[in-house]
């Protein structure tokens, strides 16, 4: 497609129906917002619907963003169908294409999360957490269904790099070194997360922060975060 009729495609993002993927990720920046996930322009959410990629612009204050801000890329060509003038693709493109082609997700949340800073202090090569209900909002990936209250959720944890697109080639490697993983923390930086569905990113995303909150808060108690057993 031509650069001109990609910065046209004004029908590709706008809809009347709420869970069109342009309104849904201007939706939940706003939420993530108020979570203190994606403020001061950091952070995003791109959604995947079969050949079309969801992607909003870089730099912009993600909680004001409207649906014909979002650019739309073609899975297959990996070329843009859809460009808005004068912005530019976010920079975290890269990676979650790497979760679209590597995991199928249907969807890629990326945040910075004090939360999920603050654990990547206080962790090593991995976050681990076991034995807290809130592990069964999560997914085993390598086996059907969600996890048990006991078991371990491991994510791995990879070293920031000065620009966003620099993390591609760590994160596919994290990827690939643990199957069982729904999301890869950012050193000093903050967390990818992906489903299979944008429920379920948005799921994870907020299943995981929370844990990771309280991981935070055992730390500070001394109290170990994965259970002897
Ligand atoms: C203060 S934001 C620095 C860039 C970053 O880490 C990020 O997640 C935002 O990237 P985008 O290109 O989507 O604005
Ligand atoms: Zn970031």
């Amino acid at each position: 497609m031509s650069s001109c009729a990609a910065r046209s495609n004004d029908a590709l993002v706008l809809s009347s129906d709420p869970i069109h993927p342009a309104n849904l990720i201007c939706e939940f920046c706003r939420l993530f917002y108020q979570n203190g996930w994606v403020t001061g322009t950091g952070g995003g959410i791109s959604i995947r619907d079969d050949d079309k990629i969801y992607l909003a612009p870089s730099g912009v204050q993600k909680e004001r963003m409207l649906p014909e801000n979002i650019f739309v890329m073609s899975f297959k060509t990996q070329e843009y169908i859809r460009k808005p003038l004068s912005l530019k693709p976010s920079a975290c493109t890269p990676l979650f294409m790497a979760a679209y082609s590597k995991r199928n997700a249907g969807a890629c949340i990326h945040t910075h999360s004090q939360n999920a800073v603050m654990c990547t202090l206080l962790f090593d090569e991995v976050f681990e957490i076991s034995s807290i209900e809130q592990i069964k909002a999560l997914p085993r990936i390598t086996r059907p269904g969600n996890m048990w209250y006991s078991d371990k959720l491991v994510i791995p944890i990879i070293e920031n790099t000065e620009r966003e697109e620099e993390l591609e080639s760590s994160l596919r490697v994290a990827i690939e070194k643990y199957p069982s993983a729904t999301a890869v923390l950012v050193r000093r930086h903050g967390i990818y997360v992906w489903g299979e569905t944008t429920w379920k990113a948005k799921i994870y995303n907020e299943a995981i922060d929370y844990l990771l909150e309280l991981a935070i808060k055992m730390k500070q108690m001394g109290i170990p975060t994965v259970k002897k057993v």
